[in-house]
This record gives structure tokens, C-alpha cells and sequence, in this order.
């Protein structure tokens, strides 16, 4: 054990965490802790290493793959010659590997920043135990460093929760963390789990020619969703892939060269390879957080205020680890509030979770911002909703689209819109004006669907139209004026 060395900032997590680097500490001293993501035991958290990064740019080949195979539809003859696993791989890889690298060499090498790598633990009040347990930065391997901070940050993410009847059983099994780097693609896969994860996995491996099966324990894919979208989603799922709903594994066991399961109702699944994919917890535990005062959830999340203040004086938390939103998108906004709190205690940011959106980045794509119908019924709002189809506008007719669809959820009383809920292609980038719509509203307040439609122009025949159009379709109350148009500059406009 060394003797203590003291920061001015402890940041526990590579992720998020990494980003509170900002220029404000350029004068001081920053320890950015990191036990490596991944098989590749990599530093920069989930996003980059094992998350958001890799995946969609394994749903970009994916999708090239189902292009090729769709092409006759269009009157395009061309066939899918074959696909190179490990290139694929290789080629993403080969790009966030070295930046991996890099942004851990960067902290090492820094005047003002340090590396730890490998496990913290608290040991008292903003002060720490690291066994460090990588190479790659100054500390030996097997050494066990003290570190204390006049703040600490714990930004440690989460990883995946497998259930007992799969780690108990003791077959091989990948997750998220493990499954994007394998050798060889299985000829069939088993994927447990119906939330996001399970659907872009299974789009990406089934696209690439391996044969999918989801178990999952509700009764649609993607249950979080407004239930049509769900539903619509989980109808196109079946069609794809054999789906089993309602349906967990009750025992595992290996079989040949694979995996069987038995599910409750007694069939058998079996597969090459099987993937876990059902949530993830907070990396909480294992953290001393009670040596430190930090008071934890029932969920396991650290428990924090809207300004990321734990129940420990000088100690913070953002991202998975404690926020109720396991996303990127999320952890980055949290981490730039922290960021500014962790200088300005005089005059403290907040969190804004109103309108968290979220994407699906599986065939079809998935994109959600608000409320969905069910929830505003609960709410008691006085209900109206309009489902577009993609494949009534022009951009639709052009790509033959005949599952796509755009659900606008608005109040019928005042004209408000309160969700958007899209399924089908580039829905992640189409939803954005309803996210900017709900989040920065006009002058006078949240804009209303009619000024949100008639106050901008909508480039034709774009496939953002199919959003212009459910707006425009949305049903409000007879005294609601739906062509009075949102004008910012006080002039009637009227594209
Ligand atoms: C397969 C997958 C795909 C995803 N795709 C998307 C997407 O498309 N869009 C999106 O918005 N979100 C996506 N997410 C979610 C997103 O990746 C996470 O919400 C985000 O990365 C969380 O960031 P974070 O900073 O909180 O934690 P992380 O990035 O996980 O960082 C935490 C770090 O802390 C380290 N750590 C943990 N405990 C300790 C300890 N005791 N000592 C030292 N180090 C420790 C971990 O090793 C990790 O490196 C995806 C997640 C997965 C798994
Ligand atoms: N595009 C994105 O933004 C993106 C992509 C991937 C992951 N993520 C984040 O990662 C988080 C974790 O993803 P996830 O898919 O692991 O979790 P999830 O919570 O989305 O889905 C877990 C699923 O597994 C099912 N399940 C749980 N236990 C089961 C069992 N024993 N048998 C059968 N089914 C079971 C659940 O019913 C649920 O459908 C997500 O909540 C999301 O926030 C986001």
C-alpha cells in the first residue's frame, strides 16, 4: 500500500465521468479511476468500448446486408455473395480501439490528470482504495493505491444482470460486453431478453445470416413503448425471427457444440450461441459506498438530487450508476451539469429529465420522446392521437415503406402535443422536432401540434413530411384554432 496522494477531483468511471475534465481544472489536479470495459478490459466506459459505438456501427453493415438482399424490389438484381465476419469486426475495431488507447494515455500523460486502472473502493470520506489490475498507466499490476479528493464523482455505469437460472447452470453465455468480438458467426443464436438490446442484436446477427431466437418474459417486444408501437414492432419481430413471448428460461443446459433451454410452457430452444440481454444494474455495489456515507436506492442506483449531490458531503454521481435513464444521451447531460456544479456551488445547475427520448436502432428502427397514449390517459388528459403512416407520403412511396409508422399523442383540449412515437426508417432523426418542440416550446409555452406543423416549413417530398402530416391530423377540440400558425416575430406565416 502507497501512502495517500490527494486531487482536487476523483472521478470514478471513464465513461461520462471522463468528460468533467473540462478546462475549469486545467490548474488543478484530476484522478480519473477506470477497471476497463468489455473483453478488451477497455478505458472511455460502455458507449464507447462495448454500447452505443460499436453497436450501431455493426447496425450500419447490417443494414448495407439488408439493402443488398431487398434490392430486387426496386428493380435492382443483386445478391448477398457473403459476409465477412471478422472484417467487419476488424474494421470496427480497429477504429475505437485506438481511441480507447489514446484518451487513457492522454489522462496518464497529462500535466493535471492521473489514470488509475483498475477497481475503487471507498474506504472513508472521499477516500479511496485502488487495486490496480491493468496495464497502461504508472501503477504496477497487483498494487493497491490510496487516493483522496476534495470531491469525488462515482460515474461507474452499469453492466449486465443475467439470471441465476443461466449463471447457475454454468453453459457459456455472452452479453453486450463479450458477443461483438467473437470469432466466427454462429449459424444460430439464442438471444434471452425482448428490451432494446435483444432488438438490435437480433437485427444485427439475423441481418448478417445467423438464424435468431428471442425469449422474452412479457407478452410484446419492447414493452416500454406505447403499446401499438410495441405491438407493431413485435408483429415484424415474428415475421424475422422465432419469437417466444410470455416466456422465460426455466433450466440450461449445453448441448453438442451449443446451448438448450427449457421454457416454462416445456418447449426446448436450442442454439450455437447464446446472448443475455435482460437490463442492466447500476455498478453500485462493490464500491465501499457505505465507508463513504452514500446512500443507495432499492433499484441498487445511487441516490442523488437534481444537482447530482449524493447523501456525502463533496461527493457527486451521474449516469447509470444513478440516473433513472440507462442512456448516453442522458449520461452526457448529467455529466455536463456536474461538470459546471463542481465549480459553481454558488449557483447550482438541475437536471432536466422532462422529454428523455430514446431510439431502437433495430429493423425497423424505434424512436420514442413523451408520453405515450397509455400514460396520458393515466395522466388524465383529455386524449387525442393520430397514427401517420410512412407509406403515405411521397419519401414513403419512394422506399416501397409499408410498415412504417409516426403516432402523435396530444391533448385534444389545448392542442398540445404530448409524445411522439415513430417506427420505421431514420425515425430517430424524424422524431427531433417533437424533441425540440417539447423541450424549448415557443415564447408563450409548449407549442401546439398546428404550430408546430403550419409555423416552419417542411421540405418536400422529404420523409419528415410523415410527421408534418400526423401532426396536421391531429384531432383538437372545436375552439382549438389548428391553422392558427406560430409565429415568433409576431407575423402570420403560412408556408
Ligand atoms: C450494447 C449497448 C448499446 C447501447 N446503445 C446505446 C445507444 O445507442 N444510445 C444510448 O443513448 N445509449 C446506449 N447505451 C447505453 C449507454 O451506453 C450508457 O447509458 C452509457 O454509456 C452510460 O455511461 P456512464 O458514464 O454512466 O457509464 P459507463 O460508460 O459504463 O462508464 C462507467 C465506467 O466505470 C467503470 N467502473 C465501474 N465500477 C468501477 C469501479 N469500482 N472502479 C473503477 N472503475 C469502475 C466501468 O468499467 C466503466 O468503464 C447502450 C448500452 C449498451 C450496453
Ligand atoms: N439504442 C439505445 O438507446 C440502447 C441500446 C442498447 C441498450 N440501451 C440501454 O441499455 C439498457 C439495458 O438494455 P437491455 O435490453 O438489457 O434491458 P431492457 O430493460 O431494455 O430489456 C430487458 C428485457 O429482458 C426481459 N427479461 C428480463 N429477465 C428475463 C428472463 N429471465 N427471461 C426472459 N426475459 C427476461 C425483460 O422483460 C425485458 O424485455 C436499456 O434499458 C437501455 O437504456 C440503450
Amino acid at each position: 500500500m502507497t501512502d495517500s496522494t490527494h486531487y482536487d477531483l476523483v472521478i470514478i468511471g471513464s465513461g461520462s465521468g471522463n468528460s468533467l475534465v473540462t478546462p475549469d481544472f486545467e490548474s488543478r489536479r484530476v484522478a480519473v479511476v477506470d477497471r476497463g470495459s468489455g473483453s478488451a478490459d477497455a478505458f472511455g466506459g460502455t458507449c464507447l468500448n462495448v454500447g452505443c459505438i460499436p453497436t450501431k456501427m455493426f447496425v450500419y453493415a447490417a443494414e448495407v446486408a439488408g439493402t443488398v438482399r431487398d434490392a430486387a424490389r426496386f428493380g435492382i438484381d443483386a445478391t448477398l455473395d457473403g459476409v465477412r465476419w471478422p472484417d467487419i469486426r476488424d474494421r470496427i475495431f480497429g477504429r475505437i480501439d485506438p481511441i480507447s488507447e489514446g484518451g487513457r494515455d492522454y489522462r496518464r500523460d497529462a500535466d493535471h490528470t492521473e489514470a488509475y486502472l483498475g477497481h475503487a473502493r471507498f474506504v472513508g470520506d472521499r477516500e479511496l482504495e485502488v487495486e490496480i489490475t491493468l496495464p497502461g498507466g504508472r501503477h504496477e499490476v497487483g498494487t493497491t493505491q490510496r487516493i483522496t479528493g476534495d470531491q469525488v464523482v462515482i460515474a461507474t455505469g452499469s453492466r449486465p444482470r443475467v439470471p441465476d437460472v443461466i449463471l447457475g447452470s454454468g453453459v457459456p453465455f455472452h452479453t453486450s460486453d463479450t458477443v461483438m468480438r467473437i470469432e466466427e458467426l454462429p449459424a444460430t443464436m439464442v438471444i434471452v431478453g425482448g428490451g432494446v438490446i435483444a432488438a438490435e442484436f437480433a437485427h444485427v446477427f439475423s441481418a448478417l445470416g445467423v438464424h435468431v431466437t428471442v425469449i422474452t418474459r412479457t407478452e410484446r417486444l419492447l414493452r416500454v413503448l406505447d403499446t401499438e408501437l410495441s405491438q407493431a414492432f413485435t408483429d415484424l419481430a415474428h415475421e424475422r425471427w422465432h419469437v417466444h413471448t410470455n416466456a422465460q428460461p426455466t433450466a440450461a443446459r449445453r448441448a453438442g457444440d451449443g446451448v438448450e433451454l427449457d421454457l416454462a410452457d416445456g418447449t426446448v430452444v436450442s442454439g450455437e450461441l447464446l446472448l443475455v440481454a435482460t437490463g442492466r444494474r447500476p455498478n453500485s455495489d462493490d464500491l465501499g459506498l457505505e465507508a463513504a456515507g452514500v446512500r443507495v436506492r432499492e433499484d441498487g442506483r445511487v441516490e442523488v438530487d437534481e444537482h447530482g449531490r449524493t447523501s456525502a458531503p463533496g461527493v457527486w454521481s451521474l449516469g447509470d450508476v444513478s440516473s433513472p435513464h440507462q442512456l448516453k444521451h442522458v449520461a452526457n447531460h448529467e455529466a455536463r451539469v456536474v461538470a459546471h456544479n463542481l465549480v459553481h456551488p454558488e449557483s447550482l445547475l438541475s437536471f432536466d429529465h422532462r422529454y428523455v427520448p430514446a431510439a431502437v436502432f433495430s429493423e425497423p428502427q424505434v424512436a420514442t420522446v413523451g408520453l405515450t397514449e397509455e400514460q396520458a390517459r393515466e395522466q388524465g388528459y383529455d386524449v387525442t392521437t393520430k397514427t401517420q403512416r410512412y407509406g403515405d407520403v411521397a419519401y414513403g412511396w419512394a422506399m416501397e415503406d409499408t410498415t412504417g409508422l409516426f403516432k402523435v399523442v396530444g391533448d385534444r383540449r389545448t392542442g398540445h402535443v404530448l409524445g411522439a412515437h415513430a417506427i420505421g426508417p431514420h425515425s430517430s432523426s424524424l422524431i427531433q422536432p417533437v424533441i425540440q418542440a417539447l423541450s424549448l416550446g415557443g415564447p408563450t409555452g409548449p407549442l401546439t401540434a398546428s404550430q408546430l406543423a403550419r409555423g416552419q416549413y417542411w421540405i418536400h417530398p422529404a420523409l419528415s413530411e410523415v410527421l408534418e402530416n400526423a401532426l396536421l391530423g391531429l384531432e383538437v377540440a372545436p375552439y382549438q384554432d389548428a391553422t392558427a400558425d406560430y409565429d415568433p416575430e409576431g407575423e402570420h406565416v403560412t408556408p
